[in-house]
């Protein structure tokens, strides 16, 4: 008898940590690990922030100072893109950028199981520099950054954009000095608390960012105790086709 492919853990993650500090990056790898959707509260409101209406300028104006959205509104936004995943048949999450205050926090623990809250941590230095050098593909959407981080002996090597990304690259507004620094300010404020919250529950695993993507994906498998699924999931991808050219 044939044996059953043995089920991928269903997993809801939240994902907490400073700006700058990775939440998209392994959010996205995370997912696609998973095969659970990678839901970006960040991603939500920007998206609101294109349509033309009242509320998108104002929306944009909150974003742009560095501040946080209030909790209604999020929620509403976040609501929807959960019925829409629910009608998909959207397994799982992980959660990026939200919750961001204790009453979001109680909230979600309301409609939902978090199982781990992920808590990347960075230095502040770091942190800015990563900002500063963020840009965004205004095509597909991928992020890209071209700061060659280098503090103390941390060193943090640019995630430079294809060729095809090359001329599409874009800088978020909310990505300037100014507003980092409020954004910074906000978390210690504001998200700070919502550590806690997890702590308290014995969900929050601390990951601190220490160097590069590769450098740092296969150490936050193993504190996630996910390296069996990393292998399970490369033993299912395909080998690379042979390229008929090379270059
Ligand atoms: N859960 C949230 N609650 C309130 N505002 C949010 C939330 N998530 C995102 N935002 C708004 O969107 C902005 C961008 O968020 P995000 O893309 O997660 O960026 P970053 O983590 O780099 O600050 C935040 O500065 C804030 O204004």
């Amino acid at each position: 008898m044939e044996e059953e492919p043995r089920k991928q853990r269903e997993l809801n993650l939240v994902l907490l940590g400073r700006p700058g500090a990775g939440k998209g990056t392994f959010g996205i790898k995370l997912a696609a690990l998973l095969d659970v959707p990678h839901i970006s509260t960040g991603d939500l409101i920007r998206e609101e922030m294109k349509k033309v209406s009242s509320m998108s300028r104002r929306i944009a104006e909150v974003v742009s100072k560095g501040k946080l959205l209030g909790d209604e509104e999020v929620f509403e936004l976040l609501h929807s893109r959960l019925q829409a995943g629910a009608a998909r048949g959207d397994k799982g999450f992980i959660l990026d950028g939200f919750p961001r205050t204790v009453n979001q926090a109680i909230v979600l623990d309301k409609i939902a199981d978090v199982h781990v809250a992920v808590n990347f941590a960075q230095e502040r230095e770091v942190l800015i520099q990563k900002c500063l050098g963020r840009r965004v593909c205004g095509e597909c959407g991928r992020v890209f950054s071209m700061a060659d981080v280098s503090v103390g002996d941390l060193r943090m090597p640019a995630i430079p954009p294809p060729i095809q990304c090359l001329d599409k690259m874009v800088t978020r507004k909310d990505d300037s000095e100014q507003s980092i620094q409020k954004r910074l300010q906000v978390y210690d404020e504001e998200s700070k608390p919502v550590e806690d919250f997890y702590r308290k529950q014995g969900k929050l695993v601390n990951f601190d960012v220490r160097g590069g993507v590769s450098e740092s994906w296969p150490k936050l498998l193993q504190a996630l105790n996910l390296v069996e699924e990393q292998q399970r999931s490369s033993s299912r991808t395909p080998p690379p086709a042979i390229p008929t050219v090379w270059c």
